[in-house]
């Protein structure tokens, strides 16, 4: 059975349809990505999908239930955790104050920060333990996002741009953690602009252009896909 179902979703911020009647399902364990040119509507699905943002129409279920209009913490205590874009963070806190914040979601406090500890070990920022997440590199800012996530025992993580700012050859540090979780049974929802990141890494992808959704299928039928060179290129003279 899908883990998470997306049921002709809608999203309009007045005359503008931001997201139009978009539907897919994602199995467990497997990588999702959704990309799509500038404006098209990746960042409003994905606040639809982790229910941040209420859809104008639709329906978003998660292991069956409907999330639509639950409050953020009871999405993630069903399991469903999001990154997010800008890292949010205060500054007196430490990394693991940051990931032991984000394990209270389900743990008292001193079994909170055993649970965070382990977390920083499995993305590998426990030596950071004790920094300021400002002074992390971009590349363990990242980690860090991951690790928040990791924090809530989710079933499944939804990634926001995750791999923005990176080069390809820092992105293999988070994509290689992030391909080890699936193989433990973690779902992932991946939005996420670098090409060659998300066509190595997702099983599927879902392709946006001015909100609808244009295809879907495997890297390589995606590839092979007019609607999505001419999402990207404006291009139909291949034919
Ligand atoms: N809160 C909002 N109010 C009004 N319009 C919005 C709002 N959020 C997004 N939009 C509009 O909805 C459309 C889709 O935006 P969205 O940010 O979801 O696209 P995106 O694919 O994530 O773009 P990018 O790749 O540039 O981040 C855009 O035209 C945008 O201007």
């Amino acid at each position: 059975m899908a883990i998470l179902e997306v049921d002709n979703v809608s999203k309009r911020f007045g005359g503008l349809k931001a997201v139009s009647d978009v539907s897919f399902s994602v199995e467990p364990a497997e990588i999702l990505g959704i990309i799509g040119p500038n404006g098209a509507g990746k960042t409003t699905l994905f606040g639809l999908i982790s229910g941040f943002l209420p859809p104008s129409a639709g329906d978003v279920r998660f292991k069956g239930q409907s999330i639509v209009g639950l409050p953020p913490h009871r999405v993630a205590q069903l399991g469903l955790s999001r990154s997010f874009q800008i890292v949010q963070v205060f500054a007196a806190m430490s990394v693991l104050d940051v990931v032991t914040t984000a394990a209270l979601l389900r743990h008292p406090m001193r079994e909170a920060i055993k649970r965070a500890t382990a977390v920083l070990e499995r993305v590998g920022l426990e030596s950071k333990a004790e920094e300021i997440p400002g002074s992390l590199s971009l590349q363990d800012k990242k980690l860090l996002e991951l690790a928040k996530c990791l924090a809530t025992e989710p079933q499944m993580i939804l990634l926001d741009e995750v791999m923005a700012g990176l080069t390809l050859g820092e992105a293999q540090v988070p994509l290689a953690i992030i391909r080890d979780l699936r193989s433990s049974g973690i779902t992932f929802v991946m939005v996420e602009h670098v090409m060659p990141v998300i066509m190595n890494t997702a099983d599927r992808l879902v392709v946006l252009n001015f909100g609808e959704q244009v295809a879907a299928g495997t890297p390589d039928e995606i590839v092979a896909n007019d609607r999505v060179r001419e999402a990207y290129f404006g291009d139909d003279s291949h034919a």
